[in-house]
C-alpha cells in the first residue's frame, strides 16, 4: 500500500453509500459474480458475516466503549468484518432496488416522530 498509486485510488474511491454500491457492482461484473448476487444470497452472505462479527465478542464478556484493551489486530479485523456486513447490506438493497439513502433518511426521521427527545434538553 502507499506509494502514489493507492493515494490516487483511494481517491477515486468514493465513499458513500452510492460509491460503494457503484464499486460492488463494478467487483461483481469484472468477476462475473452478478448470477451469484440473488437477494436471498447476499442476504445469507451477510448474515454470514453478522456471525464472524459476532465470533470477535464472543466469550469476552462487556466490552468498554472503544475498546481500549483489544490488540490492534483485533480491531483491525473488527473494522473488516464491519465492512463486511456493510458491504452486503449495500449491494443487497441495491439488488432489491431499494435506495438505501432515501430509505435510511425517511428512516431517521419517522425514528425521530416515534422517539421524540424530551423537551428541555
Ligand atoms: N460472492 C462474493 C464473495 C465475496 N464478496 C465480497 C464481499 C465481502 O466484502 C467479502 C467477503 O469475502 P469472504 O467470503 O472471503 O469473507 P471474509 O473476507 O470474511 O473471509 P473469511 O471468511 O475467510 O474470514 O468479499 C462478494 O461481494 N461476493
Amino acid at each position: 500500500m502507499g506509494g502514489r498509486g493507492g493515494g490516487e485510488e483511494n481517491e477515486e474511491m468514493n465513499v458513500s453509500l452510492k460509491g460503494l454500491s457503484r464499486k460492488l457492482e463494478e467487483f461483481a461484473k469484472e468477476r462475473n459474480w452478478e448470477q451469484y448476487h440473488t437477494p436471498r444470497n447476499l442476504l445469507l452472505a451477510m448474515v454470514g458475516e453478522v456471525g464472524e462479527l459476532s465470533e470477535i465478542f464472543q466469550w469476552r464478556g462487556e466490552v468498554a466503549k472503544g475498546l481500549p484493551n483489544w490488540e490492534e489486530s483485533d480491531k483491525e479485523h473488527l473494522g473488516e468484518e464491519l465492512s463486511d456486513v456493510l458491504l452486503y447490506l449495500i449491494r443487497l438493497s441495491d439488488m432489491c432496488g431499494i435506495d438505501l439513502d432515501e430509505a435510511v433518511t425517511k428512516k431517521i426521521v419517522k425514528n425521530a416522530i416515534k422517539y421524540p427527545a424530551p423537551k428541555g434538553k
